[in-house]
Order: C-alpha cells, then structure tokens, then sequence
C-alpha cells in the first residue's frame, strides 16, 4: 500500500509534484500516466526515499521509505536501467545484491526461476538482450519478497513477447495480493493490465478511478449504423432514449443504446440495416480528452 498526503516537490521556481493525496492499493495493478514532465518519475523517485518532499509526506506499508527498517522486503524498484557490472553472469549480480540485503542464495535462485532468467542466468550480463536485462531489473526488485513493486516504464523498448510477459508478471503480483504501481506510455498496453488508474498533469492529479470508470467517464460508447433510412430511424432510436446527432446521409453515430437493441429496433420496424458497429472509446482517447490542457510541450501541430 502506498499512501500520499499532500505530497510537494518544488525545484526551485518548478513545482514538479503539487500537493497530491492519493492511495494505491494492494491486490490491483495500479496504472500511473500523464504526459512528459508531469511529476510521474519525481513521485516514484519520493516513494523510494530517493527523493526529499518539499512538504507532505508519502508512505510505503505504513511508514516512510526511510524509516522501514529493511525496506528491500517492503518495496521493489524498476526504476531505470539499473547500471550492472557487464562482465558479471545474472545470478553473481543477484547473489551481490543479495549479499547486501542478507538475502540468501535460495531466494536468489527463486526470483530466477520466477522471472525466467534460468537459461541465462549463468550468462555475461554485458551480453543480455533489453528484454533479459528488464527481467534482471524485475528480479532484483523481487529479491527481498515485498508487498509492493514500483516499475517505471517496465515495457519500455521490449518486443512484443517481452510486453506479454511484463503484463502478465504484473497480473500475477497483483494476484499475490501485493500492491503493484506502474507507470507506462503506451496506452493500449496499460488498459490490458491496470485495474486502476492514477493520471497526473503538471503535478497534479486529473484522474484517480478503476480502469472502467475512466473509459466510460468522458463520453462513453456509441454505435455506428448504417441505414439507407437514417431520418426514420434516428427517429425511432431517439423515441426509445437513444441519443443520435443529426444523421448523416446513411450514417448514424447512436449512443444510449446497445447494438443489440438497436437492430431489434429496426427491425421491428422493418428498416433496413446495413451495418452496426460499436465503437469502444479506448484508454489513449480518454487520456487524451483529460490531459488535454496539462500537456507541458505540445507539438505545433496538436496546438491548432
Ligand atoms: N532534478 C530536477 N531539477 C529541476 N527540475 C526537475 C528535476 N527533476 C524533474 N524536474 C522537473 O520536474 C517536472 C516533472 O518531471 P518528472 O521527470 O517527474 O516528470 P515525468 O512525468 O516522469 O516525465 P516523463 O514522462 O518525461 O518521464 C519536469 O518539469 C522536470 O523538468
């Protein structure tokens, strides 16, 4: 569990993160996003003690990152790269780490086989494809066993098995029961594996909800239909509840209506349908919609 209260860092004039208050929560995987700048790695960096809040505190597990006593074996980083001594095979980095946490052999021999490393892990790091050396990034964060994993941009760069593989590992912390915070920008990747998500915009929180609720929460879903009677029938879909501006030759954007209800609908009446396609809104669309005013660096393009 990680908690924030009014959570600060300023950078001089700069305040990066603005006194935020937010809780991510155990058994879910919690989604961070928010374009370029916003205060995301600044947060991770405060939750890791890595960072001193300006004011408000954040806490890991009930105390402050500093104050636990071994924190390894409350909380787990993939923060960036993580520099490794290329010449050293997987497991004596691990072993190394290990050692200085006062973690023994056995586990180190888990998280490997936990995180697939097995066939490589007697192999020169220096030699690791990214994906190999994202999975040794993962296992050192498992090493000390803890309830909360914090990975920052985890997918970044790696090939589409690679991704399959982060999402599905962070399906399986989360279903351990342990709080899993991941922060990512490729956004069709983050609906499959959040539950939750927290969006930050210049330092401030513009969205905290399940996964659901944001997708559903700006506009919702519609229908399109394809009618060669599309006056009569946006008639009839708006006399039963339905939502339909003004048609377009033989096209209808319906919303408040499922498919389903629609094509009973017009055939009840006997008009003729040529198509219905419903049009899910997707993650990327509704990031878009609430990051809107919040992005720091906009192309020229996107500015008119
Ligand atoms: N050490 C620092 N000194 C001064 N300003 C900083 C420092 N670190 C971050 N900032 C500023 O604070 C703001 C937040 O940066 P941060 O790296 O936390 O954003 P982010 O959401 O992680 O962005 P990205 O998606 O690009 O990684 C930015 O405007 C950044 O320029």
């Amino acid at each position: 569990m990680i908690k924030a209260h009014a959570l600060t860092k300023r950078y001089g004039a700069k305040t990066a993160v603005d006194s935020i208050d937010f809780t991510v929560r155990p058994g879910l995987v919690t989604g961070f996003l928010g374009p370029n700048g916003a205060g995301k790695s600044t947060t991770m960096r405060m939750i890791m003690g890595l960072d001193r809040p300006s004011s408000g505190s954040v806490t890991v597990n009930g105390l402050p990152y500093a104050r636990h006593r071994a924190p390894v074996r409350q909380v787990g980083a993939l923060l960036d790269a993580k520099a490794v001594h290329p010449g050293r095979s997987a497991r004596s980095h691990l072993l190394a780490v290990a050692a200085t946490h006062r973690i023994g052999a056995r586990r180190v021999d888990e998280v490997i086989g936990y995180t697939g490393l097995g066939p490589v892990a007697g192999k020169r790091v220096g030699g690791f494809s990214l994906g190999m050396g994202q999975r040794l990034g993962i296992a050192v964060a498992l090493l000390g066993d803890p309830a909360t994993l914090i990975l920052d941009e985890p997918v970044n760069g790696l090939d589409p098995e690679g991704v399959v593989w982060v999402r599905q590992l962070a399906r399986r912390l989360a279903a351990e029961g342990r709080t899993v915070f991941l922060s990512s920008h490729l956004m069709s990747e983050m609906a499959q594996t959040a539950d939750h998500i927290l969006i930050l915009g210049r330092g401030r929180i513009i969205a905290d909800a399940p996964v659901g609720e944001i997708l559903g929460g700006v506009e919702g879903e519609s229908v399109q239909v394809r009618t060669p009677q599309a006056a009569p029938l946006a008639r009839l879909l708006e006399a039963e509840g339905a939502t339909v501006p003004a048609a377009e030759l033989d096209l209808l954007s319906v919303r408040g209506l499922t498919a389903q209800r629609i094509a009973e609908i017009a055939a009840a009446a006997g008009v003729v349908i040529y198509g219905l396609t419903p049009v899910t809104r997707s993650l990327e669309d509704a990031y878009m919609a609430l990051t809107r005013d919040d992005v720091e660096y906009r192309s020229a393009e996107a500015n008119r």
